[in-house]
């Protein structure tokens, strides 16, 4: 068995939206470093953790965690539909999670966004190159888990796929801090609730406006005028300080309603890291091997990418 990871941001700006010339090419590049790293490992398995921004989970029914044994992307910013080769060991991998006493709900119909799909667009060229087990991790929708029970998740996880005789990649997608404009439960306009409650299948002109409203508030952000939370810089290079320790219970102390506060209602995106780094822990003590940060107004996003393995 072994072990490695890539933790990325993810941003439908990156592949839908305008961002200039040096910034897509700097990005481009730490992705290639990501790439490379993965071209070299040669994955026979991957497991993606990711969120969902009310395309697939609404609050009708919200799991914290949700392990996906069929899945299929539902195209929002021209994300990849192509379905998941999803393996057997994903229902192995449910029942080791649960019986460890992390209780994941499954899904034999799951529905991925652009979180789920961006990273292995870009890593791989698509979704269905290699077999791979999505995991949801609630990171929209309040109430949030607390963060140590990601870390068990992550941690359960990592203790089943030790057990197997692959190269498993753990992906994390999202964060760091940012606050893109995804209703909220308490301010939400009527239509807005009926989105999040059961938004499920918009139609396209539903779909359009929505993704204009996100590239709007990219183009006002750049030019210092969204009405959104700023970036903070110094909260993400905390937190990728504290994934390049390698003392994964660290993770426990992070608060969500703190989080909110110094980093933006998305930054809970950063739980599918700490659920892949939890992971990769459980192979025992690891190295980051590559680390990307840049704060990036244009793309809505602390912008991180950072590559792992275990230390030999
Ligand atoms: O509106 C959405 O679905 C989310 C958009 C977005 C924008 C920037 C960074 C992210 O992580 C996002 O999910
Ligand atoms: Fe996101």
């Amino acid at each position: 068995m072994s072990l490695a990871l890539v933790c990325m941001s993810h941003s439908p700006l990156f592949s839908a939206g305008e961002p200039p010339d040096e910034i897509r090419a700097d990005v481009e590049a730490a992705v290639s470093v990501a790439r490379e790293f993965v071209d070299e490992y040669d994955p026979e398995l991957v497991v993606a953790f990711a969120p969902d921004h009310y395309n697939g989970f609404f609050y009708e029914l919200m799991p914290q965690f949700c392990i996906g044994l069929a899945a299929c992307g539902v195209g929002d910013f021209g994300s990849d539909t192509t379905p998941y080769r999803v393996p057997a060991e994903a229902a192995e991998l449910a029942e080791a999670v649960i019986t460890a006493g992390v209780d994941a709900s499954v899904s034999l119909q799951m529905q991925v966004d652009h979180g789920a799909v961006q990273p292995l667009e870009l890593l791989f060229g698509s979704v269905a190159a290699k077999p791979v087990i999505p995991v949801f991790v609630n990171s929209v929708a309040p109430p949030f888990a607390p963060m140590q029970r990601v870390r068990l998740l992550g941690e359960a996880a990592g203790r089943y796929l030790t057990t197997l005789d692959k190269r498993v990649l753990l992906i994390g997608s999202g964060g760091l801090s940012h606050d893109p404009p995804v209703p909220q439960l308490n301010t939400a306009t009527e239509q807005q609730r009926a989105l999040l409650l059961n938004g499920r299948n918009p139609s396209p002109e539903v779909r359009a406006q929505r993704e204009q409203r996100v590239k709007a508030a990219a183009v006002a952000f750049a030019a210092g005028e969204a009405d959104i939370q700023d970036l903070n810089p110094e909260w993400d290079r905390a937190f990728l300080q504290v994934c390049a320790s390698g003392v994964t219970r660290r993770f426990d102390d992070y608060r969500a309603a703190d989080m909110t506060e110094a980093a933006g209602h998305s930054v809970h995106e950063v739980r599918t890291w700490v659920a892949a780094y939890s992971a990769l822990s459980t192979a025992g003590a690891y190295r980051v091997t590559s680390s990307y940060y840049r704060p990036i107004l244009e793309l809505i996003a602390g912008f991180a990418v950072t590559t792992a393995r275990p230390v030999t």
